[in-house]
């Protein structure tokens, strides 16, 4: 945070808390939980407070009938797991059935990838919105949503900046509210969010504000490195371990003693390696491939997804007890096209990161051009963003953005004004590419098992993956 940021701190909301740190509400023993209570501090900083709806969830039908959850901030998760903000214990309810979130456009309910899915007032939903009085069947249990006549506060940042991130919307500022308590400690933090939401920055800019920072920040991409060889990358090996140990190496969590490990793609560590993490994690220690003692690590760690861990737990494919350890404090950070009133901050701040001038900048960010990128899709997000704003500086003008990232909302558009065969060509390459992207989350990846599916070659899926830019 900038001094000019500092100083314009507001004087203290009325009902301000005293408490200076933040509550971590422990549910079992030995477990931090997955909910946490971000205080307003009065004295060294004070944050704004944005309000959300208050809203109640009400067991109408099951064994817990009568029973009631209040919203503390603004989401809810429902589900038969105890770390859950409202558990509801009922077979038929999976470990991590559903969120509510007050979101943009009011109050919405999305499945988790629950076994018996989510019924929306008698119709199954994927994600829908509730009214009061909604009611939401999951499994043999029966929720009515409210709302309650009072609001909730969210922390909000002061500052439009934490680290290389800009935002000034109220969804990016509670991010940054955050992020500045998650600096302040050495607390693990899960990062959410699509791919170019800036999870990767946030994790650098978190330990660059930290105690470590003059230590090192390592970064694994699970998802980049073979199964077989991402454990002795983590933690290292000793001579001879496996054919081809010619001799004893450290891993990253040796090498970042002091600093911190960012995990990126988290959802992508393999089975075996889950409770080796965990056990990083529960007892900060490590042990190297090929070694029989473990030895102790002084590491930070901060983790990385685009997945959400609660559906890959109700899946099977990742432990729940390791979600809630690297869940201590979650980050999710929204997608650009939710909080299109960052655009101008964010064109000023990555233009002026490219090197443009004042002028340049000035020439280039008129209202029709924002308002062209206000209503652009940037299914890249961020990162998108940024790479239009590169080319429209090498071609010294605002160039057309490219269908990808001009496409609206809605897929099913079509633009009557285009010549046939350009318009079939638009839906055809649209519906390949969420074919695509659906096929391969599906598989989690894996192209062999999802060229089967599809019942096309696998040179030909590659084909199509590369043509699209997707990476599997
Ligand atoms: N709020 C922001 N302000 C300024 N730049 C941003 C912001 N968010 C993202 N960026 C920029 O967008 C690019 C992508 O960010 P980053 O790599 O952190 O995203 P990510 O969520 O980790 O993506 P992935 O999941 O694909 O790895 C970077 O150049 C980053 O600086």
């Amino acid at each position: 945070m900038s001094a000019s940021d500092r100083a314009r701190s507001t004087p203290p909301t009325p009902d301000a808390k005293p408490d200076s740190l933040w509550k971590l509400e422990a549910r079992e023993p030995g477990d931090e939980a997955l909910h946490v209570t971000l205080p307003y501090e009065q004295g060294r900083r004070v944050y704004d407070a944005s309000t959300v709806r208050r809203f109640r969830l009400t067991v109408v039908e099951g064994t817990q009938s009568g029973s009631t959850w209040e919203s503390t901030a603004d989401t809810c998760s429902v589900g038969s797991h105890p770390l859950n903000d409202f558990a509801v214990d009922d077979p038929t309810v999976s470990r991590f059935h559903c969120e509510v979130r007050i979101g943009p456009r009011g109050p919405q309910v999305r499945d988790l990838d629950s076994l018996n899915g989510v019924i929306l007032d008698g119709v199954q939903v994927m994600e829908g919105v509730l009214r009061s009085g909604s009611l939401l069947r999951l499994g043999r249990v029966v929720l009515r949503f409210d709302f309650s006549a009072e609001n909730n506060r969210l922390p909000v940042s002061e500052s439009t900046r934490f680290g290389s991130l800009v935002g000034a919307s109220v969804a990016m500022r509670v991010c940054f509210a955050m992020m500045e308590r998650a600096a302040s400690r050495d607390v693990t933090v899960l990062l959410e969010g699509e791919t170019g939401t800036g999870k990767s920055q946030a994790a650098q800019a978190i330990h660059d504000a930290g105690r470590r920072k003059d230590g090192p920040f390592l970064v694994v991409d699970c998802g980049a490195i073979p199964a077989h060889l991402l454990e002795s990358e983590l933690f290292g090996h000793e001579k001879g371990a496996f054919t081809g140990a010619v001799q004893r190496r450290a891993g990253v969590f040796e090498e970042a003693i002091g600093g911190t490990v960012f995990l990126d793609e988290i959802g992508e560590l393999p089975a075996e390696l889950q409770p080796k993490l965990l056990r990083v994690l529960e007892n900060r220690e490590i042990r190297r491939v090929g070694s029989n003692t473990y030895q102790p690590v002084d590491v930070r760690l901060m983790a990385a997804t685009h997945r959400d861990l609660r559906a890959e737990v109700n899946a099977g494919r990742f432990r729940s007890d390791l979600f809630f350890r690297l869940a201590v404090l979650r980050i999710a950070l929204p997608p650009l096209r939710q909080r299109p009133e960052d655009l101008p901050l964010l064109v000023d701040g990555i233009l002026g990161s490219l090197g443009a001038d004042l002028d340049r900048t000035a020439s280039l960010r008129t209202p029709d051009f924002l308002a062209r990128l206000r209503y652009a899709a940037w299914p890249g997000n961020v990162r998108e963003l940024r790479n239009y704003l590169e080319r429209c500086l090498v071609f010294e003008e605002a160039v057309e953005l490219t269908e990808e990232e001009a496409r609206s909302g809605n897929p099913m558009e079509v633009d009557p004004s285009l010549p046939y065969a350009d318009q079939r060509r638009r839906s055809v390459d649209d519906f390949e590419r969420r074919y695509l992207r659906a096929l391969l989350e599906k598989h989690q990846g894996k192209v062999a098992q999802a060229a089967v599916t599809a019942g096309v070659d696998r040179v030909h899926l590659y084909r199509l993956l590369r043509r699209h830019g997707i990476k599997p």
